[in-house]
């Protein structure tokens, strides 16, 4: 990544932040549960057998309450692992419950590597991704914490399936974009729901 480009993102990462962290907890309560509202109205997610969530983590979307409604509907619920903070290299795993993710390293929970029986999914058999970020475009661009995790893991998903979840004022006219950024085709706010055309 050009050096131009890498503190671009790096100024969009500090503004966001910055953003997303004034936000109270009951605000964000509030504005997660109008989140879900349009998640609910969404067939593809009505007609998902299998979700990926994250968990939620700093001021992100919060999500515990959407993975227990999506218990609560028959889903299965997958979330991302990080197996090893050095490769960085994400898995998808399912959980059954939100304790199976105990907090872990660097405040992200996951389930842990060593005590439970990790039960890893592959990409085709997740129907629909949600994922978080700092900032998107209303292209369907996004800046997460710079770390590629997720840039990387998307790679062979199909477009249509990756949402993305955001504060409303996360969402900004155009965003530096890299090599790797891979789009979201929905992204889904707690006053719109932004459908992204392919490129
Ligand atoms: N809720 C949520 N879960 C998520 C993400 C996210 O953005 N949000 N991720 C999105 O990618 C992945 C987590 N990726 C992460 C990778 C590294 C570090 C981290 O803090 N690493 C250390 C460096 C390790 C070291 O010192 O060797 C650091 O930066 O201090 C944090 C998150 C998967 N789970
Ligand atoms: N598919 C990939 N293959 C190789 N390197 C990648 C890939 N995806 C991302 N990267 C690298 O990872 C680093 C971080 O990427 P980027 O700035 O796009 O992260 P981000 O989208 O903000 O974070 P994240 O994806 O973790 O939420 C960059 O150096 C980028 O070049």
């Amino acid at each position: 990544m050009s050096g131009y480009l890498e503190s671009e993102k790096r100024k969009i990462r500090h503004e966001f932040l910055a953003l997303r962290n004034r936000m109270d907890a009951d605000s964000a309560a509030v504005c997660s549960a109008g989140i879900f509202a349009g998640i609910k109205k969404l067939s593809a997610y009505e007609k998902a057998k299998t979700v990926m969530f994250y968990l939620s983590y700093d001021s992100e979307v919060v999500t515990d309450f959407m993975i227990n409604s999506a218990f609560g509907s028959g889903k299965i619920v997958v979330i991302p692992l990080i197996k090893n903070f050095i490769d960085e290299e994400m898995y998808a795993v399912k959980i059954s419950r939100l304790e199976d993710a105990c907090l872990s390293v660097y405040g992200i929970r996951q389930p842990d590597i060593n005590s439970v029986n990790i039960n890893i999914v592959e990409k085709d058999n997740i129907d629909l991704v949600f994922v978080p970020g700092l900032a998107f475009d209303i292209k369907g661009h996004r800046t997460g914490y710079g770390k590629g995790c997720y840039d990387r893991w998307l790679k062979s998903v199909p477009f249509e399936k990756i949402v993305g979840l955001a504060y409303d004022f996360q969402v900004t006219k155009q965003l530096p974009i890299g090599e790797y950024d891979i789009p979201v085709s929905i992204i889904v706010t707690e006053k719109r729901v932004i459908q992204i055309k392919e490129n």
